[in-house]
């Protein structure tokens, strides 16, 4: 299987490199400048190029809070750049994967979001994530949506690394336990996607494996539950932790309003697709590790 994956840096992207030769799998990663999904004239061109059994969309506008001082270009590459890679998908006759977001849904629920309940996004960013799943939806019939949440890895920016830095920096730090949610590692959510796939390239014909889908770790915690487990496993590890002092969302006034209730009911995937994302905790441990093995021979090389 040869998936084409847009993105190149990101942290799906790249657990999705590290992952798939494990899996029998290759990838192609393209990115800008070649691939820009917010100039969506070339990309058909580009894709049909490349060629591949699927193609992968792990590119996104993602930084959350800058978005509202960006929506056009948070709905440029997000909502717009999203169908015109469908649109090749749906011209090259291939599968589509469509990374999507817990931030598309207001966090009013008293349960874990399934699948066909009511979106209302809060926020630019989630408003463009929802854009890009109508603009896929629109294009074709043959793709997945995959609706993540908390996305963390040895890569990027993300918040297992914030906390680590600012814990090198601080004694205490006030994180917002009102927000609840699944913390997702990246490396699963490569697994997951690969074995997406897979089903659908081996069943073409099945619209039950199309559509949206849920796919988190499985649990929950809030904020404030996943910095303490990064500190203790940090700690364990002769790493740096810091005390968590639980706040409020309003002690933590952001640009972006962000939902209470996150988490998504993860029960569709493992019927439908036989897939279930191991426990947060059982995945955050090898992250963690990497990450301070890391700067530890950061440190060792200066
Ligand atoms: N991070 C999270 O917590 C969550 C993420 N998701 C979704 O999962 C997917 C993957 O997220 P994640 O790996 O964390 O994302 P990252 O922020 O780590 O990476 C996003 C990638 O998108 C690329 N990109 C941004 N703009 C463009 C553009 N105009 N054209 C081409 N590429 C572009 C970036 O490239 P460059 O390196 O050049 O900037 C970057 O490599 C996204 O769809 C995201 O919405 C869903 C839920 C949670
Ligand atoms: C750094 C920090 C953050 N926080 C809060 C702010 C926020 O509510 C929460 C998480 O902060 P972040 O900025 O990492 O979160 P955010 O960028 O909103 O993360 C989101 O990214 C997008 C791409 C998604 O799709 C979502 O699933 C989600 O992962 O923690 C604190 O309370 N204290 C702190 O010291
Ligand atoms: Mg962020």
């Amino acid at each position: 299987m040869r998936i084409i994956v847009i993105g190149k840096e990101g942290q799906v992207a790249r657990a999705l490199a590290e992952r798939a030769p494990g899996h029998g799998a290759t990838t192609v990663l393209l990115a800008r400048p070649l691939l820009d999904l917010a100039d969506p004239s070339g990309i058909e061109d580009i894709l049909s190029e490349t060629g591949g059994d699927v193609i992968v969309n792990a590119a996104a506008y993602t930084a959350v809070d800058q978005a509202e001082a960006e929506p056009e270009l948070a709905d440029a590459i997000n909502g717009i750049g999203a169908g015109a890679v469908a649109g090749a998908a749906a011209a090259m006759n291939v599968p589509m994967i469509q990374l999507s977001t817990d931030y598309v849904f207001d966090g009013t629920a008293t349960r874990p979001y399934r699948e066909d309940d009511e979106t209302h996004p809060l926020g630019v960013y989630g408003r463009s994530k929802l854009l890009g799943e109508e603009a896929v939806a629109a294009e074709m019939a043959n793709y997945a949506i995959l609706r993540t949440a908390w996305v963390y890895s040895p890569f990027g920016k993300n918040f297992v690394k914030t906390m680590l830095r600012l814990a090198r920096e601080r004694d205490e730090l006030g994180v917002v336990a009102d927000q609840v949610g699944a913390p997702t590692s990246a490396f699963d959510i490569a697994d997951g996607v690969i074995a997406v796939a897979r089903n659908l390239i081996a069943r073409p014909e099945d619209k039950g494996l199309r559509g949206i889908f849920h796919m988190t770790g499985t649990g929950s915690a809030n904020w404030a539950e996943f910095a303490s487990e990064i500190f203790a496993q940090s700690a364990q590890l002769g790493g740096p932790s810091a005390r968590v002092r639980p706040i409020k969302t309003s002690d933590y006034p952001t640009p972006a309003r962000r939902p209470a209730n996150s988490q998504l009911d993860c029960t569709k995937l493992a019927r439908v697709h036989g897939i279930r994302l191991p426990p947060w905790r059982a995945s955050l441990e090898p992250c963690v590790k990497r990450l301070l093995d890391e700067a530890h021979a950061q440190e060792t090389h200066r």
